[in-house]
């Protein structure tokens, strides 16, 4: 790591800071990231924001970027929206502690579960649920919502995907997806850093809180002893939750507990669910403003599937431009909008010139996929990035949509598989006209999603 020369004590933050409540003027709960976005075009790449004492380092430029993201001097950090989701994940990939040895052992064991080539195993359950998606669309009326009838989607292709089990969204209301839903709009309001606005959640929403996580893990519990009581060895390829209850830890041959393999299903539900459903529907918002993009999207998927046939598992790989599409709504609107890094030595640090002095900081993705080196319309949406050199070796370190070093995300050939399958089969199927006059509306939770992107959707095959 490189020691800075001249360490400057003051890390540039907001005007009018007051003495006791910090950074608290001009404070925007309801869009927290798009706020951080516009004080990182105030601020620069690398600034600190101080409320009741809490304080945030945030990075988005390149360089810093790429010197947190050394994995030789820093890790992944759980800071609090993380410790609050370890209440429902608990020791499950995502919210486990680096030096858990339950980490290591379950991405042992799933790593090769979400290789590429294991996307093979689950393209036909991915088909299914898109099958599902089209038919519902072919019988409704009116526009659809984007982003729910997404979020349906991918919650049914965690469902069969990891479980063999069909939540049916589509068909019915599932109470399982509004309990998960709900506990991650309890945790997203309970990890904001104001204390004030922490607290007024209230005994109910704690007490339905603590009923739905119950109510989750009772629900995932139960599918495991059904599989375990009766195996299911018809088909060729197991769902995750085969892969974990037959793959031993290839260092030390143990299997994992059942409790870890539960925590890992609701860990699915949780990264995997409303991050790929948000992808997916600004994929879509772009795509109904874009008729040219939805024209090249639809010769390609003609070209690899003629006469509107199923898209074979080999083919997806061949839908460059979908995939282009998806990557550089990724650069634009990340679903997970930042990680936190901290450096591996205790206590303070330095970067950039500056004194960090918790030692840790949080890379605020959507403004590093804007810098300059984009180009000077970086916030213009332009597939094409992708499909010349742009998006090439050198830009790999400033995109990083899913993460960085050991604790990247394990989904992401998982994720991209079920988007551009989505998406081709949706723009093959559909004329998609987008409400005149919307302006992307981005709503922040645990993740960025679409809010209100209603599309009217006519068949055109
Ligand atoms: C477009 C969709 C997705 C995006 C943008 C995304 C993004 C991310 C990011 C940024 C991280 C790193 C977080 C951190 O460092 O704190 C992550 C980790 C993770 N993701 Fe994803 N993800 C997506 C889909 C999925 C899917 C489909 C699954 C599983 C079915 C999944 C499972 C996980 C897990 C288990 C981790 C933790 C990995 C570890 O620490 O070992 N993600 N994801």
């Amino acid at each position: 790591m490189e020691i800075a020369q001249t360490i400057s004590k003051t890390l540039p933050h907001p005007r009018y800071r007051l003495p006791f409540a910090g950074d608290i003027v001009g404070l925007d709960t309801a869009k927290p990231v798009q706020k951080e976005m516009a004080m990182a075009t105030e601020l620069g790449g690398i600034y600190e924001r101080k409320i009741f004492g809490h304080r945030l380092v945030v990075v988005s430029e390149p360089e810093l970027v790429a010197e947190v993201n050394d994995e030789k001097y820093w890790a992944k950090f759980l800071a609090l929206p993380h410790r609050k989701l370890r209440a429902i994940g608990e020791d499950g990939l995502f919210t486990a502690f680096n030096s858990e040895p339950n980490w290591h052992s379950a991405h042992a064991v799933l790593g090769p579960a979400f290789s590429k080539g294991a996307m093979r195993g689950y393209h036909e359950a991915m088909q299914e649920s898109v099958n599902e998606l089209l038919t519902s669309w072919d019988s409704g009326s009116g526009p659809v919502d984007a982003y729910d009838e997404c979020s349906k989607l991918t919650f049914d292709v965690i469902g069969r995907c990891a479980l063999s089990h069909d939540f049916g969204s589509f068909r019915q209301a599932v109470p399982f997806a509004d309990a998960i839903a709900r506990v991650l709009h309890y945790v997203n309001k309970s990890s904001n850093d104001v204390p004030i606005i922490r607290s007024v959640l209230g005994r109910r929403a704690t007490r339905q809180h603590d009923e739905d996580l119950q109510f989750i893990r009772h629900t995932v519990d139960s599918l495991i002893e059904q599989r375990m009581a009766q195996p299911d060895s018809s088909k060729t390829s197991p769902d995750l939750l085969e892969h974990m209850l037959s793959t031993p830890d290839p260092d030390t041959g143990d299997r994992l507990a059942l409790e870890n393999i539960r925590n890992q299903i609701i860990t699915f539900l949780i990264a995997g669910n409303e991050t790929t459903a948000s992808t997916i529907a600004f994929a879509l918002h772009f795509l109904s403003t874009r008729p040219d993009e939805m024209q090249r999207i639809r010769a390609e998927v003609d070209a690899v599937a003629p006469d509107g046939t199923d898209i074979e598992f080999e083919n997806v790989p061949k839908l460059r431009r979908t995939r282009h599409v998806v990557d550089e709504t990724l650069r634009l609107w990340p679903a997970a909008p930042g990680y936190f890094r901290k450096a591996r030595e205790r206590g303070a640090t330095s970067l950039g010139g500056y004194e960090v002095p918790e030692g840790w900081v949080f890379v605020l993705l959507p403004q590093l996929h804007r810098s300059p080196e984009w180009g000077p319309e970086a916030d213009k949406f332009n597939p094409d990035r992708f499909a010349t050199g742009q998006a090439s070796d050198t830009n790999r370190r400033i995109y990083k949509p899913w993460g960085t070093g050991l604790r990247a995300c394990i989904g992401r050939q998982f994720a991209l598989h079920e988007a551009v399958l989505a998406l081709a089969s949706i723009a093959r199927r559909y004329e998609i006209r987008a409400d005149p006059g919307y302006q992307l509306d981005v709503r922040e939770a645990v993740t960025m999603r679409p809010h209100g992107v209603r599309l009217s959707v006519s068949r055109r095959l």
